[in-house]
């Protein structure tokens, strides 16, 4: 069974070729959907020059809308959600997360990053749950589209559904993968500030 991947995406036109290029290269994919969350950068540019659907949002809508209009698409069997971020993604990694589910009892596949960088490692060693790498079955699209959720709080949104469901998970190591963060994006002042909305969406989403 080949794979849907879902890539997210906000003014990443420096970083999506690296994702778009191993993603397209891939046998086990069968399709790729590029969301551009209101970027103001070329983004969607560099996406139309990959055998990608490009999905564009209307303005900036934050990561959890942009893969649900992901999810409203046309999808196969498995999911992929990929970040557009990723430092080291190879064919083999997406493999990895794709081909448990090809098997009855896994529901979803979360890629925990490892030996790319301490910093990242250190990040997913400690809060795994907050992975944006994940693969899943489409059984589970209905689920996951009607979490309440709000911009960055999807995965822990996820981890409840995981929770109350009782569903199967593998964690797949992602080896020398690492992600570019925040801060190097977008600078120290900015990155900060983009991380304090990151951890309070989680944190809005835990004492609901
Ligand atoms: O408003 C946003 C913010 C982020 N993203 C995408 O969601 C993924 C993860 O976001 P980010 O890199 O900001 O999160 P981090 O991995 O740094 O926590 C990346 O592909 C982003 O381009 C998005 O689509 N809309
Ligand atoms: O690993 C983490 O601590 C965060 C923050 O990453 P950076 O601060 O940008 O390195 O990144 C993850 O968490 C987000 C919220 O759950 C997800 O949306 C990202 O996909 C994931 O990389």
């Amino acid at each position: 069974m080949k794979a849907t991947v879902i890539v997210p995406a906000y003014n990443e036109e420096r970083r999506i070729k690296g994702v778009l290029e191993p993603i397209c290269n891939t046998s086990l994919v069968r399709e790729v959907i590029v969301v551009n969350d209101g970027s103001t950068d070329k983004t969607a540019e560099v996406a139309r020059q990959y055998n990608v659907s490009l999905v564009e949002m209307p303005k900036n809508m934050g990561k959890a809308e942009a893969i649900k209009q992901g999810l409203r698409q046309n999808t196969s069997g498995i999911i992929l959600l990929l970040d557009a971020d990723l430092i080291g993604l190879k064919s083999s990694h997406i493999a990895d997360l794709i081909l448990p589910l090809q098997k009855d009892d896994i529901d979803m596949t979360i890629g925990i990053f490892e030996s790319g960088r301490w910093i990242t490692d250190l990040a997913q060693k400690i809060a795994p749950n907050l992975s944006g790498q994940r693969g899943f079955k489409r059984e589970l699209i209905g689920e996951i589209e009607r979490l309440d959720m709000d911009r960055y709080n999807i995965e822990v949104a996820m981890s409840r559904l995981i929770k109350n469901k009782k569903l199967m998970t593998k964690k797949v190591l992602l080896k020398e993968m690492s992600h570019v963060t925040k801060e190097e994006k977008l600078g120290l002042c900015g990155g900060l500030h983009w991380r304090v909305k990151m951890y309070k969406d989680i944190i809005r989403y835990w004492i609901h």
